[in-house]
């Protein structure tokens, strides 16, 4: 598994302000719409793509536009959602699939209560949207599932990472064949007893969409 940490002055400063128990839901919205499209600009790095000519008004010109089959982007409810537009904008052509899934905040364990995704994903390029990466139960049972489905490779956009999650995701997925990548804003310090991201910027869904 190849982990990116973007290091960019940019990207700190949005997710210092993000981190800040005072930020109000509006503006956390904002902020992790706007550091989902930088981070997406690292992401979709490998993104496939297929050579092709257009006309400019004075000669042909050799250029790229994205390969088909189109990438499929999923967010995964409920905070993914808050980093949908954020990527679409950067990547308007892709489909989007929904995975909605919960952490037993007992048991931390991940629960998937909703999938609507294409049944056939062979050939397909997977971004993953999900604002924390804690014990990382919850990705990996979404790669599962996309690689179950026939997904060519998957890369996991978080806004936050945790090194217990990383480690068992790499551990999950080590020897496998297809490629996994995760893409992080920062590497945090540790999970808390809780199953909690330390410093971290508390519990992402409930700061994009109020306490359920
Ligand atoms: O790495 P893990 O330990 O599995 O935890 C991370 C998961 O927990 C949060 O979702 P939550 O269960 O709070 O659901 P929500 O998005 O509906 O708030 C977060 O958005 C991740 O999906
Ligand atoms: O720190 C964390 C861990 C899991 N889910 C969150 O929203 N925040
Ligand atoms: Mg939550």
């Amino acid at each position: 598994m190849q982990t990116l940490i973007v290091d960019h002055p940019l990207v700190a400063h949005k997710l210092t302000a993000l981190r800040d128990a005072r930020t109000d839901s509006p503006t956390f919205r904002r902020l992790a719409d706007e550091l989902v499209t930088l981070l997406a600009y690292e992401a979709t790095r490998d993104v496939q793509v297929t050579d092709v000519t257009v006309d400019t008004p004075l000669a042909p010109a050799q250029g790229v536009r994205l390969a088909r089959p189109v990438p499929l982007v999923v967010p995964i409810l409920r905070a993914g959602l808050g980093m949908l537009d954020g990527m679409t904008r950067l990547l308007p052509t892709a489909e989007v699939g929904f995975l909605g899934m919960i952490r037993d905040e007992s048991t931390l364990k991940a629960q998937t209560y909703a999938t609507r995704l294409p049944e056939d994903l062979s050939g397909r390029q997977c971004y993953v949207l999900d604002p924390m990466l804690a014990t990382g139960g919850t990705l990996a049972a979404a790669i599962e599932f996309l690689f179950g489905r026939g997904a060519r490779d998957v890369t996991a956009i978080c806004l936050l990472a945790a090194p217990e999650g990383i480690a068992y995701l790499d551990e999950a997925f080590r020897g496998g064949e297809r490629p996994i990548r995760v893409v992080t804003a920062a590497l945090d310090e540790r999970l808390n007893e809780n199953g909690y991201i330390v410093p971290g910027l508390g519990d992402a869904g409930d700061r994009l969409y109020g306490v359920v």
